[in-house]
């Protein structure tokens, strides 16, 4: 048969607006399963937007969107976890219970979630290292416990593509090399992977390419060649950038 095996994602052309201005412009670039792309650009680039647009939650206003080759995606086949402080710290519920939500959308609204759908969450609770905490509230884990919930959510409704909001923002050692590990094997698993984030150690070591973004498209490609010094400085628009291990150091800019 041949001919090119359909992407997990493929953005065509694409430019999504909250109103007037696109606020991010002619992005093109796929994703295969198993492989992972970053997405890589200062603060206000774009990259929430990407996501969200691919989401559908923001008017895509040029190009294509498709997901396993339709467009709309197909219902349940994207996992998407959001910056934690889009998160109401208040929470009254269990993190078992975080994670089971995960399976709501798949049920629809008229089942109750059964045993299969615990089993299923239970197992992405363990697949983020955190099983023993399923009765502790929410609200009470630390920012980076709540980060690997809301992965364990997204990973309980068996998603084909993954979507991560700078999942690594503030995590310490330990989470973080809790969540390059889930990455890792969801992968292994065939899920395909976006992942925003400012940390290039993240990308050298999960990801396949790299997207850098600044209000449009500045590179797209393998990640060794595209992360060069030269295009981090175009992306970042600054002299004087400078990239270490994890990394972009840019005069005057506090990062988050
Ligand atoms: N709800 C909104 N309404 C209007 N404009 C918005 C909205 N959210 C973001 N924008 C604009 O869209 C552009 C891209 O923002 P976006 O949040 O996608 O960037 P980002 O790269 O994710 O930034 P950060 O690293 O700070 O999370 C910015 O110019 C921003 O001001």
């Amino acid at each position: 048969m041949g001919g090119t095996p359909t992407a997990a994602l493929r953005v065509a052309g694409a430019s999504f607006s909250y109103g007037q201005k696109p606020a991010l412009e002619d992005i093109s670039f796929a994703l295969a399963a198993g492989e992972a792309v970053a997405l890589i650009g200062p603060n206000g680039s774009g990259k929430s937007t990407l996501l969200k647009g691919i989401l559908g939650l923001i008017t895509r206003v040029a190009g294509t969107v498709e997901v396993l080759g339709e467009s709309p995606a197909p219902t349940g086949t994207i996992g998407y976890v959001p910056q934690t402080d889009e998160l109401d710290p208040e929470f009254p519920v269990t993190l078992g219970q975080v994670v089971l939500m995960g399976r709501y959308r798949t049920l629809g609204w008229l089942r109750l979630p059964g045993k299969r759908d615990r089993a299923l969450a239970a197992k992405a609770l363990d697949a983020v290292g955190l099983g023993h905490l399923a009765k502790t509230r929410f609200g009470e884990l630390s920012g980076g416990q709540q980060q690997r919930g809301l992965l364990a959510r997204a990973i309980a409704s068996g998603p084909r593509l993954l979507l991560l909001d700078e999942p690594f923002n503030g995590l310490d050692q330990e989470n973080r090399a809790a969540l390059v590990d889930t990455v890792k094997r969801l992968k292994s698993d065939g899920v395909a992977v976006l992942v925003s984030t400012h940390d290039l150690g993240l990308a050298r070591e999960v990801c396949e390419d790299v997207l850098l973004l600044n209000g449009s498209q500045v590179a797209f490609g393998p990640t060794e060649q595209v992360l060069s010094l030269e295009n981090v400085q175009r992306t970042f628009k600054a002299v004087g950038v400078e990239m270490d291990e994890h990394t972009v150091v840019v005069p005057g800019h506090t990062g988050h």
